[in-house]
């Protein structure tokens, strides 16, 4: 892949290659006036590329296709969404949002947002290097027909320094321990606190945990936040044309994926009609 660095080079004094590959371009080009430690070698300059398309593109693109596709298949939340956006403009549909008014209000949109990245985790898996020997305690259980959680059986994981772990965010995301029996259910209302509930912070890894977490964290929330609701204003938001007026199970399909680099949406087909 470093070729493809060699090959950005190669294009700087090339006119008609402008356009292409534009980013790693850029990047190449800004680096070049740089000098000693302020400049970054090729595998360095790659990497901010993988960060900028994957990390910080293909991530955020993901969760929010994930996001629309559950507002189409679940007119309800949608409806909450509007209603909670409109309130903050008296009703307005058009009047400007802003940040530092208005988004630490969409209380029930980011309860949505957060419910997407629990059940359509789109960075799934972390990898993480054992730095001293630790153990960790973990949980085995069965599932009763009702969904409850019976049969826990606490047991020592034990990690020898040197090893990989591989986190699986979805199971963390999908255990009824943390999140009850509805865990397979889109329920936003779970990441509202209450007088007599608090969400699992610590269940929810979607940005990661620690102080590797995700840099981008507030700006993808921020991002997904202000894009949802200025859509939800200005469109109703559809299951496309075949899926209308079937069981919800089908349309369901609209949400599936692929793992990928990512959870990859492959099915996030909606229809938005105009409301005005
Ligand atoms: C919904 C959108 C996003 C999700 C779900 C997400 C998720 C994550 C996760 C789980 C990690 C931790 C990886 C690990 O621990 O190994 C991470 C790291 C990172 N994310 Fe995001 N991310 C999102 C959006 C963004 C955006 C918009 C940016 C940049 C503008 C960004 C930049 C980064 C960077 C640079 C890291 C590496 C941080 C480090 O290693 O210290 N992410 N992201």
């Amino acid at each position: 892949m470093l070729d493809l660095v060699l090959l950005a080079r190669s294009w700087l004094d090339d006119e008609d290659k402008t356009l292409d590959a534009a980013l790693l371009r850029n990047l190449v080009q800004a680096n070049n006036d740089e000098v000693g430690l302020k400049r970054l070698d090729d595998g360095q300059l790659l990497s901010n590329a993988f960060v900028y398309l994957v990390a910080g593109h293909e991530t955020a693109a993901h969760s929010l296709s994930f996001m629309i596709a559950f507002l189409a298949i679940y007119p309800e939340v949608q409806h909450k969404v509007r209603k909670e956006v409109l309130s903050l403009t008296g009703g307005d549909p058009t009047a400007q949002l802003s940040y530092k008014e208005h988004m630490s209000k969409l209380v029930y949109t980011l309860a949505v947002f957060h419910e997407t990245g629990r059940l359509c985790t789109v960075a799934p898996r972390l990898g993480r290097r054992v730095l001293t020997d630790t153990t960790l305690t973990s949980h085995r259980f069965e599932i009763a027909p009702d969904g409850s959680v019976q049969r826990v059986q606490e047991f020592e994981v034990n990690l020898k320094h040197g090893s990989q772990v591989i986190l699986d965010l979805t199971a963390v995301h999908r255990n009824p321990i943390h999140w009850g029996k509805d865990v397979n259910d889109f329920r936003p209302e779970r990441f509202i606190d209450t007088d007599t509930y608090r969400w699992p912070r610590d269940a929810f890894l979607a940005f990661s945990t620690g102080p590797r977490s995700c840099i981008g964290q507030k700006f993808a929330t921020a991002e997904s936040l202000c894009f949802v609701a200025n859509l939800v204003r200005q469109f109703d938001i559809l299951p496309p044309p075949d899926l209308r007026g079937k069981p919800l199970s089908e349309q369901k399909s609209i949400s599936d994926w692929k793992t990928w680099l990512t959870t990859t949406p492959v099915n996030a087909r909606v229809t938005f009609k105009p409301r005005f």
